[in-house]
């Protein structure tokens, strides 16, 4: 009986999925599954760190659990990125939008945890993504998509399997983020 399992972080953009994730490497030294895409690197963002950076033709060659397109670009995800994090760890956790979340709570059942982020201040999240750094025109053409529009809700699919959290104020969300990995670590089976 395996106790491994993957967190799946999601929602919509500039909810704070990066920022999980990064908190649960290093409060839990949980490795990340680094995914790939056909987007461009943001300032500061590394090949085989914050994604494989793809081109469309790369793209094509790899075999994927699940792969989305998002507001014009590719992104996906494989069965062997999860083995390689398991190898390192039983608790690792992902990246996904809300279409990836849904297939892995399909494909991967009680092995999967989901974690669906919310920030109900739009303004609040657009200002998160200028601080962020992003330029003007990617911000208006992601607001714009219609993926960004989906992930503010949590899908139908989700309702009863994801966990959510209102990502306002972090220490709360550090808390949060915190009960719920601690219910996996007395009792791995228990949760969900
Ligand atoms: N389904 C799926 N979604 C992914 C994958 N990699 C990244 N994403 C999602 O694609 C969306 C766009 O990612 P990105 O361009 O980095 O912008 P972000 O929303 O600001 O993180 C986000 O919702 C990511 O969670 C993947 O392999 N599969
Ligand atoms: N609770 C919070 N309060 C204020 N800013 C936050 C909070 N959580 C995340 N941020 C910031 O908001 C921006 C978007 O977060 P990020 O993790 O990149 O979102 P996502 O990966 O979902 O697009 C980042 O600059 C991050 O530092």
């Amino acid at each position: 009986m395996t106790h491994n399992k993957v967190f799946v972080i999601t929602g919509p953009t500039g909810s704070g999925k990066t920022t999980v994730s990064q908190y649960m490497k290093e409060h839990y030294n949980m490795p990340q599954v680094i995914t790939h895409t056909t987007r461009s690197p943001r300032a500061g963002e590394q090949d085989g760190v914050d994604y494989y950076f793809e081109t469309p033709a790369s793209f094509a060659t790899k075999h994927y659990l699940e792969h989305v397109t998002y507001s014009g670009n590719q992104y996906g995800s494989s069965r062997e990125g999860l083995a390689a994090g398991w190898q390192r760890s039983p608790f690792i956790s992902i990246v996904l939008d809300t279409a990836g979340a849904v297939t892995y709570a399909k494909e991967l059942g009680d092995q999967a945890v989901i974690i669906y982020l919310e920030v109900p201040n739009q303004q609040a999240l657009l200002e998160r993504l200028t601080k962020r750094g992003d330029q003007q025109a990617r911000i208006e053409r992601r607001v714009a998509s219609k993926e960004y529009l989906r992930d503010q809700q949590l899908p139908v699919g989700l309702v009863g399997h994801a966990q959510v959290i209102v990502n306002d104020d972090w220490a709360q969300t550090q808390q949060a983020l915190d009960q719920l990995i601690a219910q996996y670590q007395t009792d791995p089976q228990s949760a969900n």
